[in-house]
């Protein structure tokens, strides 16, 4: 089952309706402070007392007879019954089980009530030791234990794996077709299962539409029912007669979707065109992160479910340059016959893997935050530590590193952006005037804003070959943005700058509004019209580009001051030299021919009393503050056509 383009459509439209949930369930962590029904936040005096059982907002939410309660109380009295973490997966099969008025009509194949379980191919015999295999039985057994305790019946023998069959099934329904769901600020709250328009959407690793999920109480759906309705622009397709036996009947007509889709409250979600499709072509989102090599998007496409993406990113030969670029190390030095290069090279990136993915779990330790960054600089700047890869006998020592757009090198920069950040927050809590502590602090902002804008930089590079980046590349922009601005209007400026001025000028957007492009007007039309005029993306993204070049060669060496990995990046938004095809032979590359000039330092060298007096000029903060501007407006120009209406950041 597929979906299809029922018209053409342009860049940024949305291609259906606010599709409603059949059911949804919190997670775990949000159940006493959210409503189990619609998801809004709980009032505090509910919240602070912790219960058993689930918690609603209103009578109006407390409607749920399913057995998720039941499986609550199980679950906290049995922990065993199910030792794999979060059952909101188990909590949405049970709903929706509860849903279906009729059980016997709603099975047919591989489906129930026309959503694919993929029972028979996530539960084969050969996939028996897989995690997943053995959550869904677990999960299955509590979830049919539950639903024995809400009958009344004894929970002590536990039932048979023969007789949870219905609710593996409703199991592997909600693995293969639940979404999550965010809230405003981006947590995901819970798990929904949406209406079949949405749930027979497929995947692509170069997606043509993407989709935004949004929350409503049951006053809002009753306020916005009044609103004009957009059309369902997709149609479902499949040349299978089971399937199409299956679906008769679940797949509601554009008008009674339209009409149905207001009856709901809690998640709707809405799936919307990234790139220009014609009508007959097949809609496409994204199931994984698409800033993943291809061999880390097939496995966990495969192991959650059960397919080998064959899109045209996948499928290109020889790989497309957005995949060798996530995924190609440089290796330098190496003399080996050319029969034990992928040897090397696969055991390097398993090396390299595994110490990035430890540095980043230190983050979350104590005192973590600075050992992250200790590793993740040591790596990026000088690649595998020695004697973590043995070499044979007599062969010279090899170096390995990771390229400036590795997948691992965009992980590293996500997290010291964050760590860097965590750190200067924390040294600020401690310090009162201008100390030592409010210099490091400053340095530590300053580094960390860097890595943001080294992480949107890489990011826009990868987007002019992979347009479905878009989503991730508004965000890394505007996260960027924000953290300039947030910079630019630190009060510990005027502890550097002779003449400085108040943080309050940086505060009025007109003052520095920009004379060379266009970007604030564009944003202005979106706001007003609530649709963008994306005819014209190529050129609105060249003029950013020439504005942001500017800002980047008044400001980087000073961002970049004293921090020895970022100093070997002489360009954060231009990575054309990576681009050039000589440059991505694996045996040939070396940093220091491509402009780089990573030494053996790493990390933050000295302090910010290393500057000369003119470094911390008001012209810089200016600068920085206009640059933060344009990355917020291009970010939030970028996420509009994505999202819509999402624009009120910055
Ligand atoms: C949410 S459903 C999508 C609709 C589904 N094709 C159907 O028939 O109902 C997800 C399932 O669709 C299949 N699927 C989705 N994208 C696919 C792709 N690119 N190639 C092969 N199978 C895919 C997989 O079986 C996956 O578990």
């Amino acid at each position: 089952m597929e979906m299809r383009a029922s018209e053409d459509m342009e860049i940024g439209e949305d291609i259906t309706p606010a599709i409603g949930a059949l059911c949804f369930s919190v997670n775990d962590s949000f159940l006493f402070s959210h409503c189990s029904s619609c998801f809004s936040p709980l009032p505090s005096s509910l919240s602070h007392s912790p219960s058993l059982h689930l918690l609603y907002c209103s009578t109006r939410c407390s409607f749920s007879s399913s057995a998720d309660s039941h499986l609550l109380l199980l679950l906290h009295s049995r922990p065993s019954l199910y030792p794999h973490g979060d059952s909101s997966d188990l909590r949405l099969a049970l709903r929706f089980l509860h849903s279906l008025p009729d059980l016997r009509h709603s099975v047919s194949g591989d489906r129930i009530d026309g959503l694919l379980t993929n029972r028979r191919k996530l539960m084969t015999s050969e996939n028996s030791g897989d995690e997943i295999v053995s959550r869904i039985r677990d999960g299955a057994r509590a979830m049919a234990a539950a639903r024995r305790m809400r009958e009344g019946l004894d929970v002590d023998i536990l039932p048979e794996l023969d007789d949870v069959v219905l609710e593996e099934a409703a199991l592997c329904l909600v693995i293969t077709n639940a979404v999550e769901v965010q809230d405003k600020s981006g947590r995901t709250l819970g798990l929904a299962l949406f209406r079949p328009s949405f749930c027979f959407v497929n995947h692509s690793c170069s997606p043509n539409a993407c989709y935004r999920t949004s929350l409503s109480t049951p006053q809002e759906t009753a306020s916005s029912a009044i609103e004009a309705t957009p059309p369902l622009r997709i149609v479902p397709c499949s040349s299978s007669d089971e399937d199409n036996q299956a679906i008769e009947g679940v797949v509601y007509s554009n008008t009674v979707l339209s009409k149905e889709s207001h009856c709901y409250y809690g998640p709707t979600i809405i799936v919307r065109s990234i790139k220009r499709i014609e009508k007959g072509e097949e809609v496409t989102v994204a199931y994984t992160d698409l800033l993943q090599p291809k061999a880390v998007r097939q496995s966990e496409l495969w192991s959650r479910y059960r397919f080998i993406c064959c899109c045209r990113r996948c499928s290109a030969s020889p790989l497309a340059y957005v995949d060798r670029a996530l995924e190609e190390i440089s290796i330098v030095n190496l003399a080996s016959s050319s029969s034990d290069i992928s040897f090397y090279t696969d055991k390097a990136t398993q090396r390299l893997t595994e110490y990035v993915e430890d540095a980043i779990s230190d983050y979350l330790s104590i005192d973590g935050p600075e050992s992250c960054c200790e590793k993740l600089e040591h790596v990026l700047a000088q690649g595998l530590p020695d004697g973590q890869l043995e070499c044979k006998e007599g062969k010279p020592q090899t170096s390995y590193r990771l390229l400036p757009l590795h997948h691992l090198s965009l992980n590293a920069y996500t997290t010291l952006a964050s760590a860097y950040k965590t750190r200067a927050c924390d040294l600020l809590a401690f310090c009162s005037e201008m100390d030592e502590q409010l210099f490091e602090a400053f340095n530590m902002s300053r580094i960390g804003v860097a890595y943001s804008l080294m992480l949107a930089g890489t990011a826009q590079h990868l987007f002019h070959f992979e347009s479905s980046l878009i989503a991730s590349v508004a965000n890394f922009w505007i996260s960027a943005g924000e953290s300039l601005l947030t910079f630019a209007r630190s009060s510990a400026w005027s502890e550097f700058v002779e003449w400085g001025m108040p943080a309050s000028n940086l505060f009025s957007i007109e003052e520095h509004r920009c004379s060379k492009c266009s970007l604030a007007d564009k944003l202005q039309t979106v706001r007003l019209h609530r649709q963008a005029e994306y005819a014209d993306f190529e050129d609105t993204t060249r003029e950013f580009l020439v504005c942001v070049t500017n800002f980047t060669q008044q400001v980087w060496s000073y961002l970049v001051h004293g921090c020895g990995y970022l100093r070997s990046i002489k360009n954060p938004i231009d990575f054309g030299w990576l681009a050039d095809t000589k440059h991505f032979n694996v045996l040939e590359i070396d940093f220091h021919s491509c402009g780089s000039d990573i030494g053996s330092n790493c990390g933050i060298e000295g302090n910010i009393s290393g500057f000369g007096s003119q470094e911390h000029s008001s012209s810089k903060r200016i600068y920085m503050f206009q640059f933060g501007f344009h990355c917020v407006l291009y970010g939030g120009y970028l996420e509009s056509m994505c999202f819509g209406q999402r624009i009120n950041r910055g």
